[in-house]
């Protein structure tokens, strides 16, 4: 179970609470004034296109993105605030684990550095189906095994928040499916869940979805009433419909939310 607020100001705060978020990066707007709450417990799909922001956004909630504008606040705090180091867990699309030491070497080695209790280890490596691989060295890991070993480590100390970067990319149906089952527990016990992708047939495993296009926000609702307000019979010709509606409207430059505040801040750094 996550650790409990001790905040009683917050508890009741969504985990994420993004108003006229902006970030420019390499001199280019990359996200325009988003707008967005994610509830906590919850499995929330962050899916749009390649390049359209996932990774960025993830970045600025997660404190290590420059040059954001806006107001960004996570479970309560400032985005980046230190009293979140141990709050949420980061898990970068390339697997960020040593090669040279084995799966469970590494998750000792995290799980001293997180000061979690070292039988939370095998906790993880079972969570992410590896036990058969705990005594292998990561460097002799498939793609897929490997990315499994960065999530367990996110796992430990089972943090409030968990930001996960296209983490069922290779992964064949069967540990998709298990994976996605794993992130509805953590949600039933209360963490909440961010998790990127770009396919869109993994909108239906997700409680709530935050569709972007471009850096903006297409859409922020559930599958269901994402389906109902396009009449479209799955998330891509729904993510279809709301591009051609957006055009429809003539959003043109303004976007299909009319809802831009980009321009003039770029830093050229
Ligand atoms: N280091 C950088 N400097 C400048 N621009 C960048 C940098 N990294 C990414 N971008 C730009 O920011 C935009 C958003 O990129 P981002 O990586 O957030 O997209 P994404 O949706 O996560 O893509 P993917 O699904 O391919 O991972 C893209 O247009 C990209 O070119």
């Amino acid at each position: 179970m996550p650790t409990p607020d001790p905040d009683p100001r917050t508890a009741v705060t969504p985990a994420i609470d993004a108003a006229g978020l902006t970030v420019v990066r390499g001199g280019r707007t990359v996200l325009h004034d988003l707008t967005f709450t994610v509830p906590r417990g919850s499995v929330t799909g962050l899916l749009g296109p390649s390049g359209c922001g996932k990774t960025t956004l993830m970045r600025a909630l997660t404190g290590v993105q420059a040059h954001v504008q806006g107001t960004l606040t996570v479970l309560g705090r400032p985005a980046g605030h230190a009293s979140l180091r141990t709050r949420l867990g980061y898990v970068t699309q390339a697997p960020s684990v040593y090669t040279d030491l084995t799966v469970r070497e590494n998750l000792d080695y995290f799980a001293a550095l997180l000061r979690v209790p070292k039988n939370d280890v095998d906790r993880v490596i079972h969570e992410v189906d590896l036990d058969a691989h705990a005594k292998d060295r990561v460097s002799h890991l498939s793609g897929g095994q490997r990315a499994r070993v960065s999530l367990a480590a996110a796992l430990l100390g089972t943090p409030e928040l968990l930001v996960l970067d296209e983490p069922t990319v290779g992964l064949d149906p069967v540990l998709r499916r298990d994976l996605w089952d794993l992130f509805h527990r953590l949600a039933a016990d209360g963490v909440t869940l961010l998790v990127s992708s770009h396919v869109m047939d993994e909108a239906d495993r997700c409680q709530r979805l935050l569709l972007l296009r471009d850096g903006r926000l297409l859409a922020d609702e559930t599958p269901a009433s994402l389906r109902e307000t396009t009449g479209a019979a799955d998330a891509e010709s729904a993510f279809l419909a709301l591009i051609e509606a957006g055009a429809d409207a003539g959003a043109g430059a303004e976007g299909p939310e009319g809802a831009t505040r980009a321009g003039g801040e770029a830093d050229p750094r």
